[in-house]
């Protein structure tokens, strides 16, 4: 038997005015699961955790959380807690008295040992222990993020909601609270959704990434399943660095259909969607999925612009005549140099199938997927 699902979305649209933010999303999260919604700028994606916070009311359509019907209840009778980017702590109190806060409103009255001892559990979750007394203002960014995590989670709510809560940090802090929110989660348990715009970190954060656009679903799936096997073309696209070559399709083999790219090459790629013979498409080819070699070798030749050496891997623009600059990284093996100099001519190569083809939505009217009921199976 599935269990009930920590939040469910049914047929959820919200409009503001004239502005549909969220259109009919149909959604299942199972418990313990850290789930990232990820998309650009205006998608949909806050209003989606405010509704679940209770912030906001849908439009049309429910919102449960562990099955119950939320529409009436108020955010602060919800049994989930919301961090967000700003992190609204009161500067005037110092450490443990903005964890204990909520515990201080609390109904039936919780007594002053068992307020101070929850709050010292929610510092040590965060690895804060013995900060209590310190004031907010001696506290560093990351710290002062950890207790807004704290004063989230001291009251054990079922959901956590977190709206870009790290996006005030630097890169290195960014990338430690990362793991830290990760190893906490897998500690404690409960839900986590993540509001990003990152495609990075939701991919290394979460279990289930929900790709949003224009107020939908586009895809939700483990991250890998959705920077291997992209629904569609936004989603290739926004999801990790890809080329982008638009081509028609020449004919079928097999699983695979025959792209004639605009420079005449004939290209063997997966389709996610059915293609017809003279359809425009775009194929996405990852940078990582093209190999270098000396001239004349690969399916490709072109000229390398750029490169940029990043360590372990290189880089290179590579101008492709008839087609465009394509992006290729090749791992940098050490001692062995860099093998291709701006100015050099180069072979680019890649496995039958790497490539995907997508309808191209400029000229094909038909490709959009309908929205679809999204479920993680746990
Ligand atoms: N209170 C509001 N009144 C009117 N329109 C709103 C309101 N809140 C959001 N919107 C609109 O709804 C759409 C979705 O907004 P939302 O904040 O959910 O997007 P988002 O994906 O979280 O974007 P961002 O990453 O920029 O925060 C946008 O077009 C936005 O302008």
């Amino acid at each position: 038997m599935t269990a009930v699902p920590d939040i469910e979305f049914r047929a959820v649209t919200k409009r503001y005015g004239a502005v549909t933010a969220v259109s009919g999303i149909d959604l299942a999260i199972p418990p313990s699961a850290f789930v990232a919604l990820l998309g650009p700028s205006g998608c949909g994606k806050t209003t989606c955790l405010r509704m679940i916070g209770g912030f906001e009311q849908p439009s049309e359509g429910q919102v449960l959380i562990r099955g119950r019907d939320m529409a009436g209840t108020p955010p602060y009778r919800r049994p989930v807690n919301m961090v967000f980017q700003q992190y609204a702590l009161f500067p005037h109190l110092d450490v443990e008295d903005n964890i204990a806060y909520g515990l201080r409103q609390a109904r039936p009255r919780l007594s002053a040992r068992e307020i101070t001892s929850r709050a010292g559990e929610a510092l040590a979750m965060v690895r804060l222990a013995g900060y209590g007394r310190r004031k907010i203002h001696e506290l560093s960014g990351g710290q002062q993020q950890r207790v807004a995590l704290a004063r989230a989670l001291v009251n054990k709510p079922a959901v956590l909601l977190l709206d870009e809560p790290l996006a005030a940090l630097d890169k290195k802090l960014r990338t430690d609270m990362q793991i830290e929110l990760q190893n906490l989660q897998r500690e404690i348990g409960i839900t986590f959704v993540l509001v990003t715009h990152d495609q990075e970190e939701a991919l290394s954060m979460s279990d289930f990434v929900c790709v949003m656009n224009g107020g939908r679903i586009v895809q939700l799936g483990q991250p890998s399943e959705i920077y291997d096997e992209p629904a569609d073309l936004f989603v290739a696209d926004f999801v990790g660095k890809t080329n982008l070559l638009s081509g028609k399709v020449a004919g079928h083999s097999g699983e695979l259909v025959d792209v004639t790219l605009a420079n005449g090459t004939v290209i063997a790629a997966r389709k996610r969607v059915p293609l017809s013979r003279g359809d425009t498409v775009s194929v996405s080819l990852r940078p990582e999925s093209l190999s270098l070699g000396a001239p004349g070798s690969g399916r490709l030749t072109g000229i390398v612009r750029n490169r940029i050496f990043l360590g372990s891997t290189a880089e290179y623009a590579i101008e492709v005549q008839g087609i465009g600059t394509l992006l290729a990284k090749a791992d940098h093996l050490i001692g062995q140099g860099n093998l291709f100099k701006p100015g050099e001519p180069v072979a680019i190569g890649f496995a039958a199938g790497t490539p995907l083809a997508f309808p191209d939505p400029k000229n094909n009217g038909t490709n959009q997927r309908e929205n679809q009921h999204v479920e993680i199976l746990s």
